[in-house]
């Protein structure tokens, strides 16, 4: 299954392109769609006592007519409801002459526990808040509590953005065509999705290409082929070293949870650099993990006695905004020489608050990249307010945005994290859990890509490696999983993908 996620303009070209370039009549489209739709309710809900399709005006209803008339031949009581009359000559039109069972004004539609509802208002062409009626109907609905099954999405969710307009249903299943839209992906949205079924219904991978894709969901095909592999001939630096910056003496554990996270994501050799009297805390914790003295005012040359160093992780518990800024712009302005990259994540961002032009022009000074940032939603808005605030961006719109800026990997965190490059690139994560949500959680994190980017992955794969791999180990670590925990995890996701067991995500 193709892992990227169409725009809905880009959906709109590829069912043109079909229809023009392949002689696929778009009411044959429309047939494949509601015929879909029309298995996704007799798989799970064909015991209902009726299915009631609530149908729009535009394509979205014209495939509920289908599935309408589809769910009546296979001998399911049906009623349709018109939410306006699609105009004439349209597929939609022919779609709704072809059904011949009844048609209700929305002020009948009355369902109860043991019904189905369908829902075929609004799909990709959603343009406006919902109207009245239609937002009395899905409330009716919701008190119903019967199994809801969307068509391509839940009316009232954008489908580029997952912001859900007013009022969209919660469903059990979403069944939509040819490939996942990020409003499948980003919540809101995602919730109100349910199951996500993405259906062939003829639409042609061709019609991609001139333009390919650029947002994926994140599966380990986007990254798999980059992972390090085991080397007869490793030895510990050339494995991989990173180096993290501890806080003070009091804030010693964010930079120890992420020096640990590097180390089980396979660096195989990890440094911390701090103060003496962090160095004492640190020293009374771990065994396998370098210590080095660092102070406030020492130049940031300290780093290049690391061998082999190739990232460093800068933020977690770190505290000092002034020495934070200093190490980052003197990491990067000589990220050239020393092919050093830096993640910088937590009180590394804030640092730049006021400051974040000092930081965009070193790194786009930077031949290539060198940066990644791993801003949670406030830090993002910190770095990045005007995007923050722009309610017509969507979460991929603003990492994109925020990652051309920046000249970074961004790493835009939450329950749908998404991974932007420079470049235009986009990964949405879909493989977290709610038990990431713990204190230090993002520390781990940031060890994860600090490690992978030690082992020479390019910053984006490894953000999105990192990404999913924490994910995974969140899982594996239970619902009342705490930071340390993720951390114990780690091996056993990466194990996971080594034996190609994970069955959600095929390895290539
Ligand atoms: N060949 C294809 O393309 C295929 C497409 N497919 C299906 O088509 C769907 C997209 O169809 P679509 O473009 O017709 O949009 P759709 O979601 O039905 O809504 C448009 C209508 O609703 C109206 N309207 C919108 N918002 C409104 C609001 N808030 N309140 C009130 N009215 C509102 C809008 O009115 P207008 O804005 O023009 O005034 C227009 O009349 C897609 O999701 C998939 O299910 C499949 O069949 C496969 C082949
Ligand atoms: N509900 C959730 N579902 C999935 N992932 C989550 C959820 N809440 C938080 N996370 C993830 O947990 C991590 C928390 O990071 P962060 O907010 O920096 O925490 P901390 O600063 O305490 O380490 C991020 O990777 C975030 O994406
Ligand atoms: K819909």
């Amino acid at each position: 299954m193709s892992h990227a996620v169409l725009a809905c303009e880009q959906m709109a070209h590829a069912d043109r392109w079909t229809i023009e370039n392949a002689q696929i009549p778009g009411t044959t489209l429309m047939e494949n769609a509601g015929a879909a739709v029309a298995r996704a309710v007799l798989e799970r809900f064909g015991h209902a006592r009726r299915a009631l399709v609530l149908c729009g005006p535009g394509n979205n209803g014209g495939d509920g007519y289908v599935a309408a008339r589809i769910l009546q031949e296979s001998g399911m009581s049906v009623t349709a409801y018109a939410f306006g009359t699609p105009r004439g000559g349209t597929d939609a039109a022919i779609a709704r002459s072809r059904y011949s069972g009844a048609v209700e004004p929305p002020e009948e539609f009355e369902p109860s526990r043991d019904d189905v509802v369908v829902d075929a208002i609004f799909g990709a062409g959603l343009t406006r808040d919902l109207p009245e009626r239609v937002l009395v109907a899905l409330h009716k609905a919701r008190s119903a509590t019967c199994p809801v099954v969307a068509v391509d999405l839940p009316s009232g969710v954008n489908g580029d953005s997952g912001a859900d307009l007013g009022g969209a249903l919660t469903a059990d299943v979403t069944v939509t065509f040819f490939r996942k839209k990020p409003g499948h992906l980003l919540f809101p949205g995602r919730q109100a999705c349910g199951e996500v079924v993405v259906a062939d219904i003829g639409v042609r991978a061709e019609a991609l290409a001139a333009k390919p894709p650029v947002i994926f969901e994140n599966v380990p095909q986007l990254w798999g082929p980059v992972l390090p592999k085991p080397d007869a001939t490793w030895h510990k630096y050339s494995r991989g070293h990173a180096a993290v910056f501890s806080g003070g003496k009091h804030a010693t554990g964010a930079a120890r949870l992420a020096a640990l996270a590097a180390q089980r994501t396979g660096a195989g050799a990890v440094t911390i650099l701090g103060q003496p009297d962090a160095l004492d805390i640190h020293a009374a914790h771990l065994t396998s993990i370098m210590l080095r003295p660092c102070a406030p005012d020492d130049s940031y040359d300290r780093l290049g006695e690391l061998k082999g160093c190739r990232a460093c992780v800068l933020g977690p518990g770190f505290g000092d905004f002034t020495t934070a800024r200093r190490l980052a712009l003197s990491i990067l302005q000589e990220a050239d020489r020393t092919g050093l990259r830096l993640v910088l994540d937590a009180d590394g961002i804030t640092a730049f608050a006021s400051e974040s032009k000092a930081l965009f022009d070193v790194a786009h000074a930077v031949v290539g990249q060198a940066l990644v940032l791993t801003p949670h939603e406030g830090e993002f808005g910190r770095l990045f307010p005007d995007l923050a605030e722009d309610r017509s961006l969507s979460k991929v719109d603003k990492a994109v945005a925020a990652a051309a800026r920046a000249n970074a990997v961004v790493l835009y965190k939450g329950p749908d994290t998404v991974v932007a490059a420079p470049d235009g690139r986009a990964a949405i994560n879909t493989n977290a859990t709610s038990s990431l949500a713990t204190a230090g959680s993002g520390d781990v994190l940031s060890g994860v890509i600090g490690g992978l980017v030690a082992q020479g992955l390019p910053l984006w794969e490894a953000a999105c490696a990192a990404a999913w791999l924490h994910g995974e180990a969140g899982g594996a670590a239970g619902p009342l999983a705490v930071a340390e925990d993720i951390v114990a995890r780690i091996p056993v996701a990466f194990g996971l993908l080594n034996q190609g067991r994970d069955t959600r995500a095929p390895w290539p």
